[in-house]
């Protein structure tokens, strides 16, 4: 007990009232994984299993498929460290998931726990998952039941607050360098050829941000966070002209989030939301190539040869990075760790870099996003030489 106890005091710096000290024969261990797809979920549920069984002894860990509603609608399947030994090198969950599903009955997931003798619950996810892991864990404080319930955070888009970095983040970044790589080459191979790629980011362009800083060949990005315009000197096309005639071919990143309320008035699925509540996009990489498209060709003075390259899906469905990997083991031994020694009701994260503890409350607290008056994003800006987009439509850019 003392390790264990050392262990959760070193890595707790936003601790969560221990509610039972676990011995390893009672465990009955539960992982859901009920976010977006993301790169290192399954290595995450292979630590898990493995770091249950190796530093505890803990033999029976269980598998809930297809997200939340699993709990009730699905059998559970046993996971051994035998099951899980490769699953680290695939994509995707080997769990399913329920991202974008609504209307989980909390009543029946409890149920499901408590009449499966189930008392550690492990369950990965997005800020969505996250806020069902805390209306969860409520309801089991609600009863009075002895059992961990501990958040791991996964979301792509590196949109959820307070923890440095999510798991996947590196990953995303690191396949997107390969859609930008091939809309460059394109690009080039073209005269005024311009390549358009479309990375994930519903509400935060971390992803675009990353990819753009660590790839070079990007000349403008475009996330949600920073408002764009087209027309007018300071607009993107007037951009497009200028880096066209500079240097023949150029690439534009933009988010899927980025640019919405251009295209809101003309399409009518703007306040559509899936069954979670997430507003459905429309596709601003198909709507913003016609435009550039448009725009050029009534205006006669340049022709283009444009490229969109829409690589989404395939930067979340690859397998974990090396870094990732790593990342990943550190964030499911942390949560084995805090569980075995009774903490609950907490999600694992690095916090200024330290491993930590953080109370549900704290994670659901607020949206991370790109803060575009941060140092980040202007070190994109003097890298891309862009515009920021801040001067009104109608003045010249002016020299910083
Ligand atoms: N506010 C909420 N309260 C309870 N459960 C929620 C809430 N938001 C989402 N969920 C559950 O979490 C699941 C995942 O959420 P979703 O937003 O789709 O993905 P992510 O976790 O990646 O953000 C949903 O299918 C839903 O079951
Ligand atoms: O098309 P789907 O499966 O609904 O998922 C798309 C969404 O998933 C994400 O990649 C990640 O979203 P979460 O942060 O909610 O996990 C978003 O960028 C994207 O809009």
């Amino acid at each position: 007990m003392d390790n264990i106890s050392r262990n959760v005091e070193e890595e707790t710096n936003l601790s969560q009232t221990a509610n039972v000290y676990f011995d390893s024969e009672d465990v009955h261990a539960c992982i859901v994984t009920c976010g977006g797809l993301c790169p290192g979920v399954n290595t995450v549920i292979r630590e898990i299993v493995c770091g249950l069984h190796h530093m505890y002894g803990v033999n029976e860990v269980l598998g809930i498929e297809g997200g939340y509603s699993g709990f009730y609608s699905r059998n559970t399947i046993p996971l051994t460290p035998k099951d899980v030994n490769d699953i680290h090198k695939r994509g995707g969950t080997i769990l399913g998931t329920s991202q974008g599903e609504g209307g989980n009955d909390t009543g029946k997931i409890v149920d499901s726990i408590q009449d499966r003798g189930i008392n550690q619950v492990y369950i990965l996810g997005g800020d969505g998952t996250q806020r069902g892991a805390s209306v969860i864990f409520e309801e089991i404080r609600r009863r009075g039941l002895k059992v961990s319930v501990v958040g791991i955070p996964e979301s792509v888009d590196n949109d959820i607050p307070v923890i440095d970095k999510s798991l996947g983040f590196d990953t995303a970044v690191e396949e997107a360098q390969r859609a930008i790589n091939a809309a460059h080459v394109e690009a080039e191979s073209t005269e005024n050829g311009i390549g358009v790629v479309k990375l994930m980011g519903r509400f935060s362009g971390f992803i675009a941000m990353y990819a753009t800083l660590a790839s070079r060949d990007v000349d403008c990005c475009l996330i949600p966070e920073s408002p764009f315009y087209l027309e007018g000197p300071c607009g993107l096309f007037e951009f497009i002209r200028k880096r066209l005639t500079e240097n023949g071919h150029m690439v534009i990143v933009i988010a899927e989030g980025a640019g919405q309320e251009l295209i809101s008035e003309s399409l009518s699925a703007m306040n559509k939301q899936d069954s979670a509540g997430n507003k459905l996009l429309q596709d601003v990489g198909l709507w913003l190539s016609q435009k550039i498209k448009d725009h050029f060709a009534e205006s006669k003075k340049m022709a283009i040869t444009l490229k969109y390259i829409d690589p989404t899906y395939m930067v979340r469905a690859v397998p974990s990075i090396a870094s990732d990997n790593v990342y990943c083991t550190l964030l499911a031994q942390s949560a084995v760790h805090g569980a075995m020694a009774g903490y609950t009701g907490f999600t694992v994260g690095v916090v200024n870099g330290r491993h930590s503890y953080i109370p549900f409350y704290r994670i659901n607290e607020g949206e991370k996003k790109v803060v575009i008056t941060d140092r980040m994003w202007a070190r994109l800006l003097s890298s891309t030489n862009q515009p920021s987009f801040l001067n009104p439509k109608g003045t010249q850019l002016t020299k910083p």
